[in-house]
């Protein structure tokens, strides 16, 4: 089989999308976790461009990689200087890299309009640069910048930048699409011209501009292409770049080429999700593979054939990426889906009994009132139990009072709860303050409870959503709230609806004590 080689700009590229910054510390412990998942080579910068940059190639020798080469980026010389002079290509060298990597103007009209310089300087930068490269680094590949506008605008004077390139020895040369633009089809016969000229080993690098970065990067490698640039999560410039995510699962389970192992593969979410966390931004639930969605079941046909056969709607295992397999309960339910749920919270339900028709129609008609149960699996178990009848009153909420007062107008206002509890025959009540009435509320239901349940200590609350039901009726529509808990072993969702926004946060507070409650008892 053969080795297609992952070059991952997550570090370089990646960080040239908005919102997108890491440290040096951040970028260290990515290359690390690129180089676990056996990315082949890592871009760790542009030693040129900042000093963050150079400190991290300083950095990164400090520490052993298991196999990965790190690159270091840039460009060739300025136009009124010569290789050794250059400041851009003497901090490339002094980084120390592995490989460097420059990139090169290909299209013609960038090299009149944004060098403005002549055709013939151009191929004269590319290939003096580049020779210059070759005599001081082991490695050097080549980004052919805008190369796919170039061939359409010049095909000759396109292929002669590459040939430039070939000439110097480099031992790659990178295609690149770099506005996003060009179409699947475009690359298969663009690429096909570019073999019958070119004998260096070919690689792609393509932007999402067109939302065909994924695409054009398969369609590279099907017409034989050694090297994929890309990123984790497709983070780049603009639209981002061709995701290594989707990229490299499809290079190894559907053209069944080579480029990283089984084991490895099986980490492919975590790495996703790492690079995420760092870069402080949260999953995109419906990414390919990796997202918590992509193998997530809402419509009941669908639930009931995965039971039966998971490839009826899997069109791989998700294990195999590190991802698995969920139903979501909704009102587009059938039985398999209340039946699937029953499994995964170990409660027994029989297909036949009629609780299962009426679990069914009870969320279809909480649905309808503005529940939602997706992200609240933890408030469908004690539903379940509650039509079970396998549901444990732990307690009784008797009443509760809360109070928001702003007593001036340049004073912050206060929040206070009251609750009365009745736990076994005793009946607790708690006040307490809080920053706002639903933490107030909070704070005292815990306080009331945590005496006769101190496990309650370990409880945090990770989210809290609010959202207002689409009834148009401004401050007086209904709420959903949404609360994502969680303890030392793990988070559960709860939900409240209510046309009252504390009474809806007191639902969904609820219901997550309860939880924890049962979870406790069961463990
Ligand atoms: C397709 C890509 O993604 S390429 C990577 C793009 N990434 C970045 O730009 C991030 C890092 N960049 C930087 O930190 C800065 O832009 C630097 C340090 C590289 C350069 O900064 P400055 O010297 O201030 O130049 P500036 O940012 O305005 O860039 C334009 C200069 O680059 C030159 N340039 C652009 N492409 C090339 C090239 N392939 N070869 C040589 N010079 C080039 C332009 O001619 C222009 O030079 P001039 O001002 O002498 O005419
Ligand atoms: C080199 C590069 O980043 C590009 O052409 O998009």
């Amino acid at each position: 089989m053969s080795l297609v080689k992952l070059y991952d700009t997550t570090l370089r590229d990646g960080t040239q999308a908005e919102d997108i910054s890491f440290l040096v510390e951040d970028k260290i412990r990515i290359a690390h976790k690129l180089d676990e998942l056996g990315i082949h080579y890592i871009e760790g910068g542009w030693p040129g461009s900042n000093p963050k940059d150079v400190a991290f190639f300083k950095d990164i020798k400090k520490s052993k990689l298991s196999q990965a080469k790190i690159a270091a980026f840039g460009s060739t010389r300025r136009a009124k200087t010569t290789p050794d002079k250059d400041h851009n290509i003497k901090t490339l060298i002094a980084a120390e890299p592995d490989v460097i990597t420059i990139f090169g103007k290909t299209w013609d009209f960038h090299v009149r309009e944004a060098l403005r310089i002549s055709l013939e300087e151009n191929l004269e930068l590319i290939y003096d640069s580049l020779e210059f490269l070759k005599q001081n680094t082991p490695e050097v590949c080549y980004d052919a910048e805008h190369f796919f506008d170039g061939y359409k605008a010049n095909p000759d004077y396109a292929i002669k930048t590459l040939q430039a390139a070939q000439q110097a020895k480099v031992d790659c040369i990178v295609l690149c699409d770099t506005n996003g633009g060009t179409m699947p089809y475009e690359i298969a016969e663009i690429i096909s011209a570019v073999k019958k000229h070119i004998t260096t080993p070919l690689g792609i690098h393509t932007h999402n501009d067109g939302e065909c970065a994924v695409a054009n990067s398969i369609q590279a490698v099907h017409q034989g292409i050694v090297q994929v640039q890309g990123t984790i999560n497709g983070f780049g410039e603009r639209c981002g770049n061709a995701n290594l995510c989707s990229i490299i699962p499809a290079i190894k389970l559907k053209l069944k080429k080579e480029c990283i192992s089984d084991e490895q593969l099986r980490h492919l979410r975590e790495v996703s999700h790492f690079v995420y966390e760092l870069a402080n931004i949260s999953p995109e639930k419906r990414q390919a593979y990796v997202g918590k969605s992509a193998f997530a079941h809402k419509g009941g046909v669908h639930v009931s054939a995965i039971q039966r056969h998971p490839e009826t709607y899997e069109h791989i295992r998700p294990e195999v990426v590190g991802n698995s397999t969920r139903v979501l309960v909704s009102d587009l339910s059938g039985r398999s889906n209340i039946l699937a749920k029953a499994e995964e919270f170990n409660i027994n339900l029989d297909s036949k009994d009629p609780v299962t028709q009426e679990i069914l129609e009870s969320i279809k008609d909480m649905e309808n009132r503005g529940f939602q149960f997706e992200g609240a699996e933890a408030s469908f178990e004690l539903l379940m139990k509650k039509a079970l009848g396998t549901h444990k009153n732990y307690f009784q909420v008797m009443g509760f009072r809360v109070i928001d007062e702003k007593r001036t107008d340049d004073q912050s206002p206060t929040a206070e709860a009251t609750v009365k509890v009745k736990v076994g025959g005793k009946v607790e009540h708690t006040a307490a303050e809080g920053h706002g009435p639903v933490n107030a509320l909070d704070n005292a239901l815990r306080k009331a409870l945590e005496k006769f349940y101190p496990k309650l200590k370990e409880v945090k609350l990770h989210d809290y959503k609010v959202r207002v039901l689409p009834a148009g009726q401004g401050t007086a529509s209904s709420i959903r709230v949404l609360i994502e808990s969680g303890d030392k072993q793990m988070r559960w969702g709860t939900v409240g609806v209510s046309d009252n926004i504390i009474d809806a946060s007191y639902q969904a507070l609820l219901d997550s004590i309860d939880f924890k409650l049962h979870h406790s008892e069961e463990k």
